[in-house]
């Protein structure tokens, strides 16, 4: 991804803020970021969201922020989902922070074979608690599944982790396309029922959704 640090580069050939002229072809809109360290995939996460597509061979690490849009349809409507990719370098993080207080829902991804980037993610959720609004929706993610041979992060450490801070969790393969969808299409949910709740609808809860969609990563169970 290429971009110059504090410049968000246009993903679509489309302006993130502007309204439409005439009538959207979406029902609402929520912004999403991705946020984790450099190399968790985040890039890769999102490209396989938006083109079904796996970036594989060098790594190039994003520079500065990057956005891409994609509309979802859940439970009856449409939703715009502005997604924001970050750089995980530490020397862009000024550059990010002025994105957080927009964002109605944060994906903060770990590698599954990366010890430290599994080990920082109790600073990233201190930075997210004091950049981002207080309700934004979290989601943890264990990104890499698919390399179950280099795994150093146990699916236990992360569901623990996510269990201590009240948010979702799952493990997501950007190269296989593992729970890559769900991920989104969760956020996309919670977005809707919080617009607006219609009287028949029964109420909607992000993590127990999410548990009982996500495709597990275990020796026995097939993904
Ligand atoms: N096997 C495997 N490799 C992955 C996966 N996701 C990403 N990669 C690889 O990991 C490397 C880093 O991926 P990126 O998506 O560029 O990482 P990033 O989080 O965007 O990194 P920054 O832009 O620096 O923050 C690349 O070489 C990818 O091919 C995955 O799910 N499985
Ligand atoms: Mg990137």
């Amino acid at each position: 991804m290429t971009g110059t640090p504090g410049a968000a580069t246009a993903g679509d050939g489309e302006a993130p803020e502007r309204s439409p002229p005439f009538s959207p072809n979406y029902d609402l809109t929520g912004k999403v970021m991705l946020l984790g360290d450099s190399g968790v995939g985040k890039t890769c996460f999102l490209i396989q969201f938006k083109d079904g597509a796996f970036l594989s061979g060098t790594f190039i690490a994003t520079v500065g922020i990057d956005f891409r849009n994609k509309v979802v349809t859940v439970d009856g409507a449409r939703v715009k989902l502005q997604i924001w990719d970050t750089a995980g370098q530490e020397r862009f993080r000024s550059v990010t922070h002025a994105y957080y207080r927009d964002a109605q829902a944060l994906l903060l991804l770990y590698d599954i074979t990366n010890q430290s980037s599994f080990d920082n993610i109790r600073a990233w959720l201190t930075e997210i608690h004091e950049y981002a609004q207080r309700d934004v929706v979290i989601m943890l993610l264990g990104n890499k599944a698919d390399v179950s041979s280099e795994r150093v992060i146990r699916s236990e450490d992360g569901e623990t982790l996510a269990r201590e801070y009240g948010v979702p969790f799952m493990e997501t393969s950007a190269k296989t396309g593992m729970n890559v969808e769900l991920a989104f299409l969760a956020i996309a949910k919670e977005l809707k029922y919080r617009a607006g709740r219609q009287p028949d609808e029964p109420s909607f809860q992000i993590r127990d959704y999410v548990e009982s969609q996500k495709k597990r990563s275990s020796c026995c169970s097939f993904v």
